[in-house]
């Protein structure tokens, strides 16, 4: 796994759609075959949706041949709510690319069989040749999409009941009222994140630190679903400085200097890192220029 630390949320937000925009480049994707996106909802990705928009605006990246699931959809709130997960994907992402509508997957929370519509979307992932890469974020009690805890980490699409904090969390996008948080919702399993080729998962803000260090330097648990990560052959996590604040010292400066000598392997020698690392100097290897991002 690796754990990538900005400064702030609009350091994270740059470096995740940079990152982004470069793995759809690499791949090369065509109409036969698209790059498959995983993306999530909440305010940890607004900032790198902003950032893709614009860099889709500066003529750098296209969702032409992107196709895209979102992890999960309230139960129950019609499509066109301002807070339904639909609304949100177009509004902060969609309607500002170049992404074909019918490449777009966001679970129907409105759906008469919702177990059915749980089992199509896991079919049409599978469908289209399973997900390159899933972007995530997490709630402050370590949960991914809304896979609470003790989730089953095997676990696929499905209902799922919101833990009461979840809930009160969220309570903030319908005018503070919990009575009008919807209770259930559907979403992706943990299996079915961790079924992408890479994963990538957003963490910012002291509120996620606890979530961040269980993730990181606790086992994997069905508490913190979000812990699945380290199992993963491709994890990354990408936080900023104020969710660092229960890591170890150690721990940080560890995932820094890796970050750093990675630098240095690719040639940025001259990166600063922040938090005092000291800064190393390692010869570019030219026996092993790695691509950037990799
Ligand atoms: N289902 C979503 C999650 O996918 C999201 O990660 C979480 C955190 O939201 P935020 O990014 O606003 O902290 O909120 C909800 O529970």
């Amino acid at each position: 796994m690796r754990l990538i630390i900005r400064e702030d949320y609009s350091e994270v937000s740059g470096y995740i759609a940079k990152y982004i925009k470069e793995r759809i480049r690499q791949f090369k994707p065509t109409a036969e075959r698209p790059f498959v996106l995983g993306l999530p909802t909440g305010s940890s990705p607004i900032g790198t949706y902003k950032a893709l928009v614009e860099l889709h605006k500066a003529g750098e990246l296209s969702f032409e041949h992107v196709v895209t699931f979102n992890m999960d959809e309230y139960v129950g709130l019609p499509r066109d709510h301002p807070e339904s997960y639909h609304s949100f994907m177009w509004k902060n992402l969609f309607m500002h690319v170049d992404i074909k509508p019918e490449n777009v997957n966001i679970l129907d929370g409105n759906a008469e069989d919702l177990d059915e519509e749980c089992k199509r979307f896991e079919a049409e992932i599978a469908r289209v040749g399973g997900i390159e890469l899933f972007l995530g974020g997490i709630g402050p009690d370590g949960h991914i999409a809304f896979n609470e805890p003790g989730s089953s980490l095997t676990s696929r699409t499905r209902v799922k009941t919101l833990a009461y904090e979840t809930i009160i969390a969220n309570a903030r996008f319908f005018d503070g009222d919990v009575s009008k948080v919807p209770k259930l919702a559907l979403t992706v399993g943990v299996a079915t994140v961790m079924d992408a080729r890479e994963v990538c998962i957003i963490i910012t803000g002291a509120h996620k630190s606890i979530a961040l260090a269980k993730c990181i330097e606790d086992g994997v648990n069905h508490m913190w679903t979000v812990s699945a990560v380290q199992m993963h052959p491709k994890g990354l996590i990408v936080c900023d400085e104020d969710a660092t604040l229960e890591l170890h010292v150690k721990t940080v400066k560890y995932f820094k200097s890796i970050e750093h000598v990675h630098h240095s392997l690719i040639g940025a020698e001259n990166l600063s890192l922040q938090g005092g690392v000291k800064q190393l100097r390692i010869a570019t290897s030219p026996t092993n220029p790695k691509a950037p991002f990799e």
